[in-house]
């Protein structure tokens, strides 16, 4: 695909049927949780970048001495803790931009469990050298004290190999915690492949040992990427309607909150046998709206441009970690938003205020900063105006079939 796509929409109704890629949150821990177990049968992967590169070094790692997680979080961490305690030797790195997210915290846990690590650039940064596994405490069960406040994935990443450490993994967490659902999520997973877990007030997780057994697990479909086709109907005419399949009404996937938010933006969601069904209806108007992003960080982008447009000034909270993510999501929001008259300004300390004041949509070419949901979260706005999306290709890293998926539902893409 070009370097630029240019979107636009002819006019009237959005309706049909919408063919969302698996959860990659899902796919990439059910992946290990296979790897940890020797065997399983998972059904209904993600065809994202992210869970087919995580499939491709799983299978390489053991006859390699150089991996690279490229830009994948999830892979990078959950590999990181992975390779650690199964003794691998060798380089794992990734693209400019995962060495400039941290990976501290992961690294001195594994440390204290008795993984060999070195930082080969900046101390507390990939890329890492991994020189194998000594267990410091193979008859008592290691005790670790884990920051939850920076990203979730150490946590999960640790939960998910302490069931294969040979006493196991008590977890106690400090700060406050982010992303919590998707520690819950790592939890839900590792039980249903036969973990043994307790956890001790809201802080506190041990891990028995005992490994896993192996299962066989449907991974649902993603409800980040719904979120992009909840903004197209809260922008979209009247007496539009989607079908989104794959999607379940009890989700591990904490972004399923999306459907809460939407609502408030005028779009409601039935819950059918086979997925959701979307309808819309009229947004809110004349209420102080705000919304807490600490759970659910990916769905910040998608909110802040369907506030914008829609011209709702909200208030968003809970957005620490979206400086550490694919871009500083902050930033590019605040640069890109401002070429349709938007802007996104923080008041008090941490709440960020959404304002439009004849926001519009003429011709702007959205810049992508290497970050798929960019991308994804200003595509919606081709309902109210022509756009360019810069890169388009970088949906990949989550949903590689988002431009197919938007023409076939009758945007022109070009
Ligand atoms: O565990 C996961 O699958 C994820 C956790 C979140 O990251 P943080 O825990 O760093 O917020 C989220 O942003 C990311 O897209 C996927
Ligand atoms: C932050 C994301 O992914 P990761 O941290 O796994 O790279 C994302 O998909 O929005």
């Amino acid at each position: 695909m070009d370097a630029i796509t240019q979107l636009s929409w002819a006019g009237g109704p959005l309706r049909g049927n919408v063919a969302l890629p698996a959860s990659k949150s899902e796919s990439n821990r059910a992946l290990i949780l296979q790897a940890l177990a020797g065997s399983g049968q998972l059904g209904n992967l993600s065809d994202a970048n992210d869970t087919q590169l995580m499939q491709r070094l799983l299978s390489q790692a053991a006859g390699r001495q150089e991996l690279s997680a490229e830009d994948a979080g999830t892979v990078m961490r959950f590999l990181t803790a992975y390779l650690a305690v199964t003794g691998w030797r060798g380089r794992l790195t990734g693209t400019a931009r995962m060495l400039e997210r941290p990976i501290a915290v992961l690294v001195d846990a594994l440390r204290q469990l008795g993984a060999a690590i070195e930082y080969e650039g900046q101390e507390g940064y990939p890329p890492l050298r991994f020189d194998g596994f000594t267990s410091r405490t193979a008859a008592e069960m290691p005790a670790l004290t884990v920051r939850g406040d920076i990203s979730s994935q150490y946590i999960s990443a640790l939960l998910m190999v302490g069931a294969a450490l040979p006493a196991g993994l008590r977890l106690q967490l400090t700060g406050h915690i982010g992303s919590r659902p998707y520690i819950n999520m790592t939890l839900a997973l590792m039980h249903h492949f036969g973990a043994v877990i307790q956890e001790e007030g809201p802080t506190g997780i041990v891990v028995q040992p005992g490994g896993y057994q192996p299962a066989s697990y449907r991974v649902e479909a993603d409800w980040s990427a719904a979120s992009y086709w909840y903004a197209m109907l809260a922008l979209a005419p009247a007496g539009s309607e989607l079908t989104l399949p794959g999607l379940r009404e009890h989700s591990w996937q904490g972004d399923q909150a999306i459907a809460g938010m939407m609502q408030d933006f005028g779009v409601k969601t039935e819950f059918l046998p086979e997925g959701v069904r979307l309808l819309k209806t009229l947004p809110l108007s004349n209420r102080d709206l705000s919304y807490d992003f600490t759970d659910c960080p990916d769905l910040a982008q998608t909110v802040a441009v369907v506030a914008a447009a829609l011209g709702l000034p909200i208030t968003m909270k809970g957005l620490q970690s979206l400086r550490i993510k694919e871009t500083d999501r902050i930033a590019a929001l605040q640069v890109e938003l401002a070429k349709f008259g938007a802007a996104l300004t923080e008041g008090a300390p941490g709440a960020f205020q959404v304002s439009a004041s004849g926001f519009r949509v003429s011709g702007q070419t959205v810049a992508t900063y290497h970050d798929h949901r960019m991308a994804m979260a200003f595509a919606p706005l081709a309902l109210l105006g022509p756009l360019q999306i810069e890169s388009p290709a970088v949906v990949r890293k989550s949903y590689p079939r988002f431009w197919d998926e938007l023409s076939a539902a009758g945007f022109q893409v070009s």
